[in-house]
């Protein structure tokens, strides 16, 4: 079993990113800027639910490798550490998503 994480990934984003575009697709996306890294990411969120339509795991598990790593990339153009995304999941825990759906009706 895999021990690499997301925090691994997002170091590895950010290493890159400072990287040269000539060398580094990190560091080319980046340079685009966040409107093509976010289009990427659309695109790879769209080959992914593809996939699980299609219920092809092995496209499911690539497709979702592409999307967390672009995810990431617009993460860290967007000058949004993974810890808050987390904190935000965390803080989520204590609230059923059913629940937290009709508080929102009010
Ligand atoms: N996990 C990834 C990763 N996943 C996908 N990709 C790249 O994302 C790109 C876009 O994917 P696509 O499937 O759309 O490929 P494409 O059709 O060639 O793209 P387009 O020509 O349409 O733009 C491809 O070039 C993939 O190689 C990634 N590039 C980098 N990483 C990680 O980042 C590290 C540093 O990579 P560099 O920044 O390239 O040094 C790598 O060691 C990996 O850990």
């Amino acid at each position: 079993m895999s021990t690499f994480t997301l925090a691994d990934l997002e170091a590895i984003v950010a290493a890159r990113a400072a990287a040269d575009p000539s060398e580094s697709w990190t560091a080319k996306l980046v340079a685009s800027g966040q409107q093509k890294a976010a289009k990427k990411l659309g695109e790879e969120a769209v080959e992914t639910v593809i996939a699980a339509i299609e219920g092809k795991k092995a496209e499911l598990t690539s497709e979702t490798a592409d999307l967390l790593y672009h995810l990431m990339v617009v993460l860290k153009i967007g000058g949004v550490p993974l810890q808050d995304v987390m904190g935000e999941l965390e803080r989520r825990t204590g609230q059923s998503g059913l629940a937290e759906k009709a508080s929102r009706k009010n």
